[in-house]
């Protein structure tokens, strides 16, 4: 009798899943047609000719609200909310309108406020619902439906089992055992509560994540830049930029803010952000450290002023004549040139005092060349009128009374200022400047730099300076920039493109809208000054693992690591949870997190693999048939090993297309099975045990350990 029972109980659960599923796969079908109807629609609007800017405008619009929806493929609608109430919302890629305007939209988008109790909503604060619904699509398909009631008596009569700290389990679950194909993903289906907290948090200042490995950090920077932009459309104006730790990383995210329908970004590495700039040399990890010191900004902006030129008398020759701009003229000149500006910047506005002062003082002379020859030396006013512009006929005040008219001394100030000699002559004085080769300069003269930079021990500048940089290495960089932001462009020529992105990318003094850092960690003080110049506002998150840093600066908490960037004016955040690396892997990061010295609480991992770490001690030469198998293992996965610097090469050579990497390659990037070669060896290196709570973390399933005979 009870077999019965049990038996009907899931025959009835099956109607009602595939009941379930049958209703979902009417409505994506219906969502699937209003997008096409608009895309159509919009379609037909572009094809319309373009009379003006206004029109141009629009059309821009136009055009990205139709790229939006033909990029909403995958995924379309993925949630349902059933308010107490009755009413029902789906919660999809994008938001779409009904057809009759008037009523609420036919679908939410995921970043729009009604549609955030998807992400928070809990048995014990349900926000209105009944129940939260996440459906899962293959294409146009639907797939499956995953139900959590939220209402306080589906929750008691289900079991007394603590209530999650998950939203949507089964989906995350799922989510999280998928095997990776080496591209990040989109997450906007099955985002936890405490990430959606950062996603939505306000952009006024500065925000600090701290988070474990696989906490989602990386998750979250992405889809706050995708949330920020369809919030503050004025954020799409300025671009977002994200700042990510190396070019594998950029790749590796590569797909996710086009799938989320963003295109107002621009992605780089703090390497790659000076237009026309690259990276071509190593430098030791000492160097490095020293010239990430803050203490540069100042001892730069002293090297740039020493540059300004002095007051003196100055001496033009326009026309065959002499005239000379007392020292006097020029200090003022300058005092009002240079203050608060670049150094091209005031030369630009001082040279332009000098044409006016040059005119002036031409008009005088004229002046009292004409009370002189009212006494009688009327040859000297012909010897200027030879020197007057030819082809200039009209009648002139001149013409009448000898004297210049405002409007010719204008002719004749700009006269002066497309003058060779006396451009020459101003160059002479105060000559434009390369930002290399200026940052050279300070960097080949150890006396100069003991003069502006007296923080710096006399051992710390023989360091500094021992190799004058042909080639630029990466903690030149944030030097470089910091020089070529005192300098100021010499003429501000405007990069084209169609996408502001396009522009944003080609401008070195580009203002950016927010700034995104992901492995925040890693940026040295002067990394953050390069930040701060394209985000003056401060409307800045970065993300990272203080636990996980290994760049060659010194900081252990991010209060020391922000200080000079920001004081203490930053907003803290923390991520608790792990993703990615499975509850046996975590087991292993105690011992190393402590030798690390962190002050941080390890992340409660969510999933376990069922699979033990296990370790082999082998020859090289046996290492290839280990990742051979290991790959196997994982067919439509991916494998990667991780080892130390000095055993990269020799690893590289056994192991063909398996991708070999330094725990600072690894950074960010994740597997389903991790190669861990010569634990120790890892650890040995600088920031060692970092490096190794790194390597340890990146696989979603399998660690193998290898200790090298
Ligand atoms: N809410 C989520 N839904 C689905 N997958 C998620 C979610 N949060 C994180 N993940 C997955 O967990 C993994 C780790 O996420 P992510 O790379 O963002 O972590 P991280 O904190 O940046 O890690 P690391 O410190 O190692 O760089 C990724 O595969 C990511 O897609």
């Amino acid at each position: 009798m009870s077999l019965n029972l049990s038996h009907m109980r899931r025959n009835s659960a099956h109607t009602s899943l595939d009941n379930a599923i049958a209703e979902e796969q009417r409505f994506l079908d219906q969502a699937i047609e209003r997008r096409d109807q608009l895309a159509e629609h919009l379609r037909a609007e572009l094809d319309t000719e373009i009379s003006d800017a206004l029109e141009r405008a629009r059309h821009r619009m136009l055009r990205r609200q139709h790229e939006e929806l033909l990029r909403a493929q995958d995924g379309l609608v993925f949630g349902r909310l059933d308010a107490l109430d009755g009413t029902v919302r789906h919660v999809g890629r994008i938001g779409i309108q009904a057809e009759d305007q008037g009523d609420e939209p036919l679908l939410l988008d995921w970043r729009a406020p009604a549609a955030r109790p998807f992400y928070t909503a809990t048995a014990i604060d349900p926000q209105g619902l009944a129940r939260r619904r996440h459906i899962r699509t293959t294409g146009s398909v639907v797939a499956g439906v995953d139900d959590e009631p939220l209402d306080g008596a589906a929750a008691s009569a289900e079991d007394d089992a603590a209530p999650s700290e998950l939203v949507g389990e089964g989906a995350l679950l799922a989510a999280l055992d998928q095997r990776r194909t080496g591209r990040m993903s989109t997450a906007i289906s099955t985002l936890q509560r405490e990430q959606d907290d950062i996603i939505r948090a306000e952009a006024t200042g500065p925000l600090i994540v701290q988070g474990g490995p696989g906490t989602g950090k990386t998750v979250v920077a992405l889809h706050r830049v995708a949330y920020l932009l369809f919030t503050h459309r004025q954020m799409a104006d300025q671009a977002v930029l994200v700042l990510g730790p190396s070019p594998r990383f950029l790749e590796y995210i590569a797909q996710v803010l086009p799938a989320l329908g963003e295109t107002a970004v621009v992605a780089a590495t703090c390497d790659t952000l000076l237009p026309g700039v690259e990276v071509g040399r190593d430098e030791s990890r000492e160097i490095a450290e020293i010239k990430g010191r803050a203490l540069w900004q100042p001892a730069l902006e002293k090297h740039v002023a020493s540059l300004l030129p002095r007051a003196r008398d100055l001496k033009l020759r326009w026309e065959g004549e002499f005239y000379v701009i007392p020292a006097a003229t020029v200090a003022q000149a300058l005092a009002s040139a240079v203050p608060g500006r670049a150094y091209h910047r005031a030369r630009l506005i001082f040279t332009e005092q000098i044409h006016s002062l040059l005119a002036e003082a031409v008009a005088e002379q004229r002046a009292a060349l004409l009370e002189e020859m009212e006494h009688g030396y009327e040859d000297i006013l012909a010897r200027f009128d030879r020197g007057a512009k030819p082809g200039v006929a009209h009648a002139s005040s001149s013409d009448v009374d000898g004297l210049l008219s405002e409007e010719e001394i204008d002719e004749l100030r700009e006269r002066i200022a497309e003058n060779e000699p006396i451009a020459r002559f101003i160059e002479s004085w105060w000559p434009t400047r390369d930002a290399g080769q200026t940052l050279r300069d300070l960097l080949s003269d150890p006396a100069l730099l003991a003069d502006f930079a007296p923080a710096l021990s006399p051992e710390e500048i023989t360091t500094a300076t021992a190799v004058v940089p042909e080639a630029w290495s990466s903690s030149d960089i944030p030097l470089l920039d910091a020089v070529a932001d005192l300098l100021g462009s010499v003429d501000a020529g405007v990069k084209q493109g169609e996408f502001i992105a396009d522009q944003a990318r080609g401008r070195r003094d580009w203002v950016y809208g927010h700034v995104v850092v992901d492995e925040a960690q890693e940026l040295s003080e002067m990394q953050w000054q390069m930040v701060l110049r394209r985000c003056p506002s401060r409307s800045i998150t970065a993300v990272g693992d203080i636990d996980q840093a290994e760049a060659a600066h010194r900081h252990t908490t991010w209060a020391q690591a922000v200080r000079a960037a920001f004081g203490e004016r930053w907003t803290a955040a923390e991520l608790t949870i792990c993703y990615r690396t499975p509850r046996e892997v975590m087991e292993l990061t105690g011992p190393v997190l402590e030798k690390a010295g962190s002050h941080n609480a390890p992340p409660r991992a969510v999933r376990s693999s069922g699979i033990e770490p296990w370790q082999r001690t082998v020859t090289l030469g046996e290492v290839a048939a280990l990742a051979q198998e290991m790959q196997g293992r994982w067919t439509g996965g991916t494998v990667g090993v991780v080892a130390p610097v000095a055993r990269v090469a020799a690893l590289r050579g056994v192991l063909g297309d398996v991708p070999v990497l330094t725990a600072t390659q690894a950074k960010g990037l994740e597997w389903d099975a991790t190669l861990l070669v010569d634990a120790e060896g890892i650890a040995a290196e600088p920031r060692g045990w970092n490096g190794l709570y790194v390597a340890l973390t990146r696989c979603t399933q399998e660690l193998g350990q290898l200790i090298l005979v």
